[in-house]
């Protein structure tokens, strides 16, 4: 059986880097639930996950059809609110906060990537880029926009609109615009869903970058083991709790505990 985290065994979701000191967690949760519906309708599809994000890990989440995944990415990134617990982001309790808040906190200090790239077919690629910017009322600055433009490989596409584009360089420029506020953590929900193998790889090398050159924290729900294996940690999730943690997964490790999860039986 895999092991069950209480919120007395919290997991840190990567090695600590710094012998003795723990790192300040870019996001945690403590005791989350989430409950929808109601009498016979009641579906617990979170039951009081506690878990700690350290800045600058990629995290992985994985989990059979139904555990949760998509639940907790939307607490985490306050997309959706806990029925219970808390949820912190960079020092800011994000359970606590009103709608304009929460709204503006998510603008500023989250990014996101989806499967579906959602892009404004009507701008042009470095519109799209710095459109969360333009909507916060803040200026780009034009050496970090050089340099994100240039680490996606879009240098010479930025006139471009996203329908000349092939699928994995519109999840470039998704992957870019979700980098142009420099946020507190990049949540990403499937975001190699909607493409083949070798491109898939091609974005999520570039995920493993931002990680390791800019220091940024990425968490991603995924169902690909092989997608999954260029995280530091992956989270298993089965029936709304953690159920097991791995660091330094390979595809096959990964399967395998799927698999103990019965995520393919
Ligand atoms: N809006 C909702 N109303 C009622 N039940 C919901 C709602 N959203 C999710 N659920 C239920 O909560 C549970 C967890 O759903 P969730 O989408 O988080 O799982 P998942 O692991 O992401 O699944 P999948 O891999 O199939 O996308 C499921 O039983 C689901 O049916």
């Amino acid at each position: 059986m895999p092991k069950i985290f209480s919120s007395s065994a919290r997991p840190a979701a990567a090695p600590d880097r710094t012998a003795g000191s723990r790192p300040e967690a870019a996001v945690s949760l403590s005791s989350v639930t989430k409950v929808y519906g109601r009498g016979a309708a009641t579906v617990h599809a979170l039951r009081g996950v506690s878990v700690d994000i350290p800045r600058g890990s990629f995290t992985a989440v994985m989990g059979p059809s139904g555990s949760g995944k998509s639940t907790f990415l939307h607490c985490a990134a306050g997309l959706d609110r806990p029925t219970g617990g808390t949820v912190t982001l960079g020092g800011s309790e994000l359970t606590g906060l009103d709608e304009t808040r929460l709204t503006r906190l998510r603008r500023d200090r989250i990014g996101f990537v989806f499967q579906a790239f959602n892009l404004m077919p009507s701008l042009t690629v470095l519109q799209n880029i710095t459109l969360p910017l333009r909507l916060a009322g803040r200026r780009p600055d034009r050496a970090w926009l050089a340099e994100i433009v240039e680490r996606v490989g879009l240098a010479d596409r930025t006139g471009h609109r996203p329908a000349e584009l092939s699928g994995g360089q519109q999840q470039r420029v998704a992957v870019a615009r979700a980098l142009v506020t420099r946020p507190e953590v990049v949540f990403g929900d499937e975001p190699t869903g909607a493409l083949d193998t070798v491109t898939a790889k091609e974005v999520l090398g570039l995920l493993r970058q931002t990680v390791d050159e800019l220091g940024q924290t990425v968490v991603m729900v995924t169902h690909d083991p092989v997608a999954a294996s260029y995280a530091d940690t992956v989270l298993f999730l089965a029936d709304g709790a953690l159920a097991d943690a791995l660091t330094a997964p390979t595809a096959e490790l990964v399967a395998d505990r799927m698999s103990r999860l019965g995520a393919w039986a």
